[in-house]
């Protein structure tokens, strides 16, 4: 059995003249965690919207388990099972940690019948939120007010709504920005235990963090990929030396 998730394919996507991603091809798989790395306007975040299905490629493939999915909406990827979390954090304030979860579960589970039922009364995402606050570490907060939460258990509680709608591929858009060492140390330590079940998709900045936690590694440049591999041969790469980390790094 493949552990293949998803795949892109030759994926081009251009903004009137410019080309934001040029044939990018990316595969993640469960047990792995993917990291997209690349200088500003690379076209990282791009590649993680075309992936989600919030922007559609001009050229290109996406599968998901197997089946493809290019042309579906970013809802129907989502029920599908592809997760994502965002640069800027997306969560209610006001709301408490269980409750921005369980709204999230809901999101995914909405059937027309229950539209109007209140969402404390919805077994299925009291449930899902309250495993997914136990797979992100966030079982003791859940009572806490999110907005007061710090940066890094935002960011946590970001990843905690993404699970709470069962994703079987996250792609995570630098859930490290802004952290400190002890933030980043936890929050590596859940990428590295949520991987057992999941695809992992991280485009991350810090590359410390990068070399730590990635499995493999794609490399871009103005919207083209030029390399992959495991973490040393990245390292190792003197056009990625030289592009990107800076010769003698
Ligand atoms: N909606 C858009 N309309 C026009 N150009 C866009 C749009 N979104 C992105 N771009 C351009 O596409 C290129 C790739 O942008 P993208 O945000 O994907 O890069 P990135 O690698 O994520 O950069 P960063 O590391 O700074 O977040 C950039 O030149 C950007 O200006």
């Amino acid at each position: 059995m493949t552990n293949e998730l998803l795949s892109a394919r030759n994926i081009t996507r251009r903004f009137r003249g410019l080309t934001a991603l040029d044939q990018v091809s990316v595969s993640l798989s469960r047990g792995a965690v993917h990291a997209v790395i690349g200088t500003n306007g690379a076209g990282k975040s791009t590649l993680v919207s075309v992936l989600a299905g919030e922007l559609a490629p001009d050229e290109g493939s996406i599968f998901l388990h197997q089946q493809e999915v290019t042309t579906w909406p970013q809802p129907r990827r989502a029920r599908a099972g592809l997760g994502r979390s965002y640069q800027r954090t997306t969560i209610f304030p006001s709301l408490t940690v269980h409750e921005n979860c369980r709204l999230a579960a809901q999101a995914r589970q909405q059937h027309f019948w229950n539209w109007a039922a209140p969402a404390g009364k919805c077994r299925y995402s009291t449930d899902a939120a309250q495993h997914a606050l136990e797979l992100a570490g966030l079982k003791d907060d859940a009572s806490h007010i999110a907005g007061l939460l710090s940066h890094g258990r935002k960011r946590q509680l970001e990843i905690a709504m993404s699970l709470a709608t069962a994703p079987t591929v996250l792609l995570l858009d630098e859930p490290l920005a802004g952290m400190g060492s002890e933030e980043t140390d936890r929050m590596l330590a859940l990428l590295s235990s949520l991987k057992t079940q999941h695809a992992i998709l991280l485009v991350e900045h810090d590359m410390d963090a990068v070399f730590r936690i990635a499995d493999e590694i794609t490399v871009m440049v103005n919207g083209r990929v030029i390399a992959h591999g495991d973490p040393q041969s990245i390292r190792d790469n003197p056009e990625v030396q030289t592009a990107y980390l800076g010769e003698g790094e």
